[in-house]
This record gives structure tokens, C-alpha cells and sequence, in this order.
């Protein structure tokens, strides 16, 4: 079995090790050469998921091509970039894609991303609950594993699960790529409430009614409820909006503290995708005649466009309505 992964940021170099931890020739493509000669010279991989021993059996590449005698992959890359990284990988293989975002200036998810820059490519949707760090360590997981097809869904998840890592199969590939791209902007605001210092009973609201703007956008998509409030969408808002670990949060952290979000978003060598998503999801809840207030909000924050105060006294005075 020969597994490539694309992308050696956290999430990428965290699922390489899951499926090498049996020994398994996994192969993995990194943009930086460094990364590259890091992982093949010391098995690691300092710059993005430092202090983790890697398995030997993790070769990485900077070519490609060479991910060419692979039969399965998985992209992982940062969603704006996931298009370019794709049309590069061999044709035919089945792709699960593992990055969460809306690719700006198309508004498509990238499972319609990968079918045009692949399109003889069967494709996966693999998303959930998954700080990188937790995985690596072999720490108990479980996510949403979507596939149009069933019976290539069940060969795939039976390839990436492990003892501790548990895919769940669903056929709504919209559904799982929704969940997983809105819960990133949500996630932003409850950073925001986190460093307003705003207190729990703010943060499960916003969680509760976030949950409710997820769903509708969801449903004008044409994802199923089900998936929403499964994994990659109820199970992944409430653990990003949770914690510092998520990188989001801690970007809407910044904000609350009152840093500008020019500041927070320059020179960052991680990423965070509800920054890139915020705008192409307003954008498309607006088209749809959606209503995401709270996907708003964070977008006048990450714009510099209102004082914080300002947004925070425009969320509270909506007028009251049914829930
Ligand atoms: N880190 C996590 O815990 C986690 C968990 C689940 C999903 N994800 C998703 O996985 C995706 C990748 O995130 P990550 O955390 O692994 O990344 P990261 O923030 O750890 O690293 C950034 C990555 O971006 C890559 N990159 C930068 N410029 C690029 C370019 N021009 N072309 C291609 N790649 C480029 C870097 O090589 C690196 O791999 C994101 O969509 C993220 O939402 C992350
Ligand atoms: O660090 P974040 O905010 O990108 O979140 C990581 C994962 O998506 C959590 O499931």
C-alpha cells in the first residue's frame, strides 16, 4: 500500500505519521526544502509540528512527481493554495482532500476545486474534530469521511482508520466540506469573545447561533442537516471554538485583545483559514439571501472596518426573534 500526502504543514505531516505508524510506505510533498531534508535526515519536522519523532517510513519529496506510483493521496494543503497543488498530482489517483476553506474569487468548495483540476480523480472529503498535534500522538479521534461513491468510501476509510482514528462514512461531500470551512470563521469569533473577555455564557451563544448560521448556509447548499451536526460540523465548531490550540481562535483572540488584524495576519507562517474563508462566505451567504450576522461581524473585524465595541453592539441590538 503506498499512501502520498501533499502538504507536510501540521495536518499533513500529523497524517503521514498515522498511516506510517504501522511501518507503511507513506510518501510525503513539501513546498520548503527544508521541511524536506528535516523530515528524511531527522524524521521531523520542527517548523510546523515540532517536537514529534516521525516513523522512518515517511520519505519526503519536493517533486511531485514522484508521488507518480502512489494509489492513494491526501491534500492537505492551506485551502487558497489547494487548486495549484492539485493540478500537479498524478491523474486517476483517488484524492482525499483534507484542507477546510472556500476557495476566494470561485467561491467553490474544494471538492469542486479538485474535480476541475483534476478531473479523472475519484475524490474524498476527510473532516472532523482534528487538532494535528492530538492526532500525531495517536490520541483518540474520530472523523467525517464523505464520498459520493460507497463502496470506494468504505476501501478508503478502511485504509486511513486506525485503532485510534475513526472514520464515519457519509456520501454528503457538501455537507462535510461546509461544515469544516464555516466552523473556521466562527471559530474567529469566539477568539473575539475569548479576548473581549466576554465571558462562557457569550461563547456558547455564539456557538449555538453560529451552529444555526452553519445550517442554513448549509441547507441553501444543499447539505444534509445530519452532516452538520455531525463531525465535520457541530463535533469541529465546538473543539476550534474552544481552545488556543486552534489557530483561529487564537487569531480572534488577537482581535478581542484589540490587536489590528492587519498586524495578526501579517508574516504568519501557519495558517488560518477563516481569514481567507470570512469574505467568500459572506459573499456567497449574501448571493443566497442568507442571513450569517455573526460571519459578518467577523468580517468587519478582519477588514479593520469597526471598532470592536461598535461590532459588538451591533450583534446585541438585532432585533429580537424566534430562535
Ligand atoms: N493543523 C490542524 O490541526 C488541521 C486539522 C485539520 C485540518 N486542517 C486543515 O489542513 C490544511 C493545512 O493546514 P496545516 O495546519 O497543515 O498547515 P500549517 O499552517 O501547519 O502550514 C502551512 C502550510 O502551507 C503550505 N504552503 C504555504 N504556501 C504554499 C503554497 N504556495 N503552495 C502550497 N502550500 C503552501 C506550507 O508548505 C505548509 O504546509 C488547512 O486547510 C487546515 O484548515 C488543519
Ligand atoms: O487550528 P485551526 O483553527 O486551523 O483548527 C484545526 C482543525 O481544523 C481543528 O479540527
Amino acid at each position: 500500500m503506498k499512501a502520498g500526502v501533499i502538504g507536510a504543514g501540521a495536518w499533513g505531516t500529523a497524517l503521514a505519521q498515522l498511516l506510517a505508524a504501522d511501518g507503511q510506505d507513506v510518501r510525503l510533498w513539501a513546498l520548503e526544502a527544508d521541511v524536506v531534508d528535516a523530515i528524511n535526515g531527522a524524521h521531523e519536522n520542527p517548523l510546523y509540528l515540532p517536537g514529534l519523532p516521525l516513523s522512518p517510513s515517511i520519505r519526503a519529496t519536493g517533486a511531485m512527481a514522484d508521488l507518480a506510483d502512489r494509489d492513494l493521496i491526501l491534500v492537505v494543503s492551506p485551502a487558497q493554495h489547494l487548486r495549484g497543488v492539485v493540478a500537479q498530482a498524478p491523474a486517476g489517483v483517488p484524492l482525499v482532500l483534507c484542507s477546510k476553506g472556500i476557495e476566494a474569487g470561485t467561491g467553490l468548495l474544494m471538492s469542486e476545486v479538485a474535480a476541475q483540476a483534476q478531473p479523472s480523480s475519484p475524490i474524498a472529503v476527510l473532516s472532523g474534530p482534528t487538532f494535528a498535534h492530538e492526532v500525531a500522538k495517536g490520541l483518540p479521534t474520530a472523523v467525517t469521511f464523505a464520498c459520493a461513491d460507497q463502496a470506494l468510501a468504505e476501501k478508503l476509510a478502511a485504509r486511513i482508520a486506525r485503532p485510534t482514528f475513526r472514520p464515519y462514512l457519509s456520501d454528503d461531500v457538501v455537507g462535510a466540506e461546509i461544515g469544516g470551512a464555516v466552523k473556521n470563521v466562527l471559530a474567529i469569533a469566539c477568539g473575539v469573545s475569548e479576548g473581549a473577555g466576554l465571558g462562557l455564557n457569550a461563547r456558547a451563544s455564539l456557538i449555538s447561533r453560529g451552529f444555526a448560521e452553519m445550517t442554513r448556509f448549509g441547507l441553501a447548499r444543499g447539505a444534509r442537516a445530519e452532516t452538520l451536526g455531525g463531525l465535520s460540523g457541530l463535533g469541529d465548531l465546538v473543539l476550534t471554538c474552544s481552545s488556543t490550540n486552534s489557530r483561529n481562535f487564537s487569531l480572534g483572540k488577537g482581535l478581542g485583545e484589540g490587536q489590528s488584524a492587519a498586524d495578526l495576519l501579517s508574516n504568519r507562517r501557519t495558517v488560518a483559514e477563516g481569514a481567507h474563508t470570512a469574505p467568500v462566505l459572506r459573499d456567497a451567504a449574501r448571493a443566497a439571501g442568507v442571513e450569517m450576522p455573526v460571519v459578518e461581524a467577523v468580517c468587519a473585524l478582519l477588514g479593520d472596518a469597526a471598532p470592536l465595541a461598535q461590532v459588538i453592539d451591533a450583534l446585541l441590538a438585532r432585533p429580537l426573534r424566534p430562535e
